[in-house]
């Protein structure tokens, strides 16, 4: 996530809808003379309505939209569309103020038909023609959006992206506030695409956006499933019910077909509980799958790989990150492809010799530069959960030349049941931890770095190091490490901000160690 309220892209040349046709066409009911009254934008914030909006007032855990129609109506909407206790709100509020507005009232969760309006507005329905497709599980989603993104490029195409890292639009860079938009939001971002001739799109689609209708109004061609372990609990409660949110995805409303991992016996159950055709991938020997993924050379400067399909298709390929997880990233990209209609020979064409050049901002991104044997090696990477780091030291474990320094902290306020396992796994494969802050929000930190240390201390493996700032902790890490060893700091990735105590304090761990390594020599 960044750090600013970001307001969402729109279409610069948008055609008007009628306030009349949106009314009949979802049932509402019109409070308030809508006139000719056209809308040419759609949000659910009213901080984000721009002069032609209709504004979704939408209940939510903390407020009710409606509370912000007057904010909405002062700056432009034309309607405001809510539902019934919504437009008591709106209705005092307009009284009050001597505002006109027309109220929109609809008698479902205005979030049920919020994504099919905003398609409707923005035209992007089923006249938006780009082949679409979605990535969901718990790590892996921004990589494997990427390597759409790049394996598109490939073939051809002129591909869109929107994940937690950024949006994109070609070339264009877009700052990203949730993993996945808001269904207004993403919607505008489609037809903006639209207009900039993109013709494939790459979206990572969170747990919480299927729960909350927020990819309504998109008809994926290729949906997947990489994987799926523990995060998130404290807004799903329980594993099932986060696994729920996933396997929801492969339905008939929301995709056409799917392909999934089944390593993992989650993976297996998305395979047999799908709604949809999927294909499978195993990257493990043995499995029972249609592609069949198989590591042929590891470094710390990538991957090699070879995928077998079940009509003889065979890719040999590459990618320039380490971890075997990342084969298979790029792996799961070109089935959804392929799946897609798109044949692996015409994305091979635009590669050389299999190198798919992707760049994942924050993702095992090397801050130091290739010096190797000479000097010690820096990544930052955003994994935050369990499953993220034992995927990554493990492959680490397998790939560095000499000891593994592991840097990290874990987010205050969000899902506490996992940091003692965080810290476990970090105690258990590296040589060294350091914990430090990432974002403490309102807990005090040294009660979440206590949890880390508890975690990492128990595995009985590693020396396990506090040093609360972040900043310190990377000059530390520096000052231990010798040439041949790797520092790892996970957590902050592309982020530019820590989050204390309700202030985001601009922090880059990119730049800062960036300005680490030069101040110890280590980079020019
Ligand atoms: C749990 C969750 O997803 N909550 C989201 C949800 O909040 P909510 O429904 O409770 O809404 P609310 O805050 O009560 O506000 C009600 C309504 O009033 C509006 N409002 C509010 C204030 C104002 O001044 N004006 C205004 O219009 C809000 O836009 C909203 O429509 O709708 C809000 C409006 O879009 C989101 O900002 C909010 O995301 C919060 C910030 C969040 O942290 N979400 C995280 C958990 C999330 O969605 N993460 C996933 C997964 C990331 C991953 O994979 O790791 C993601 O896709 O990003
Ligand atoms: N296939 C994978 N399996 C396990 N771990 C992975 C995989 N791919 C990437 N990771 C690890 O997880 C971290 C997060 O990756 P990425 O940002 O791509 O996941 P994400 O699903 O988008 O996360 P989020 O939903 O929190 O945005 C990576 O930086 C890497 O450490």
């Amino acid at each position: 996530m960044s750090s600013g309220d970001v307001l969402s892209i729109r279409p610069k040349a948008p055609t008007p809808v009628s306030l009349a046709s949106l009314t009949e066409r979802f049932s509402l009911r019109a409070v308030g003379e809508a006139g000719n009254a056209e809308a040419t934008g759609a949000t659910l914030d009213s901080r984000d309505v721009r002069p032609g909006d209709l504004y979704l007032g939408i209940p939510g855990a903390l407020r009710h939209g409606a509370e912000f129609a007057k904010q909405a109506a002062e700056l432009g909407a034309v309607a405001i569309l809510t539902d019934a206790d919504g437009a008591e709100l709106a209705a005092t509020a307009f009284k009050n103020a001597e505002i006109a507005m027309p109220i929109l009232v609809t008698s479902v969760h205005p979030r049920q038909i919020a994504g099919e309006v905003a398609a409707t507005i923005y035209g992007t329905d089923e006249r938006f023609d780009a082949k679409t497709f979605g990535i969901t599980g718990t790590n892996g989603k921004t990589s494997v959006v990427y390597m759409l993104a790049e394996l598109l490029s490939a073939a051809g195409f002129t591909p869109g992206l929107s994940s937690t890292a950024e949006r994109r639009i070609g070339a264009e860079v877009i700052t990203s506030n949730l993993t996945s938009p808001e269904a207004p939001e993403l919607h505008g971002l489609l037809a903006r695409m639209r207009e900039a001739g993109v013709d494939a799109v790459a979206l990572e689609v969170s747990a919480h956006a299927v729960e909350r209708h927020r990819i309504d109004g998109v008809h994926f061609d290729v949906v997947a499933f990489n994987n799926f372990s523990q995060d998130h609990l404290d807004d799903f409660g329980d594993m099932e019910t986060y696994f729920a949110a996933k396997l929801a995805l492969f339905a008939p409303e929301h995709a056409a077909r799917g392909v999934v991992v089944v390593d993992s016996p989650y993976g297996q159950r998305i395979a047999r509980e799908s709604q949809i055709p999927v294909t499978r991938l195993a990257t493990e020997f043995g499995q029972q799958a249609d592609w069949h993924l198989a590591i042929t050379r590891q470094t710390l400067d990538g991957v090699s790989f070879v995928l077998q399909g079940p009509s003889g298709e065979h890719f040999r390929g590459r990618v320039p990150v380490f971890g075997r997880f990342m084969a298979e990233n790029a792996a799961l990209a070109l089935i959804m492809l392929h799946e897609a209609g798109i044949p692996i020979a015409q994305v091979e064409a635009g590669l050389e010799n299999g190198l798919i050049p992707v760049y994942i901002p924050g993702r095992l991104e090397e801050m130091s530069d290739h010096a190797g044997e000479h000097s010690p090696r820096f990544y930052v990477d955003y994994g935050h959960t369990p499953g993220a780091f034992e995927a990554m030291l493990e492959a680490l474990g397998e790939v560095a030349p000499g000891k593994i320094i592991f840097m990290f902290g874990a987010d205050g306020d969000r899902d506490t049941t996992k940091r003692e396992e965080m810290g476990r796994i970090a105690g258990a494969h590296a040589d060294t931890v350091i914990i430090c802050d990432y974002h403490p929000r309102s807990e005090p930190p040294e009660q979440i770095r206590a949890q880390l240390l508890a975690g990492a201390r128990s595995a009985n493996h590693a020396t396990v190091i506090e040093e609360g700032d972040p900043r310190r902790a990377v000059r530390l890490a520096i000052s231990l490490a010798e040439p041949g060893d790797v520092i790892l700091y996970a957590g902050p990735g592309h982020e530019d901000y820590q989050e204390v105590a309700g202030q985001m304090i601009p922090y880059s761990a990119r730049d800062e160690v960036r300005g680490a390594l030069r101040e110890a020599g280590l980079l020019t």
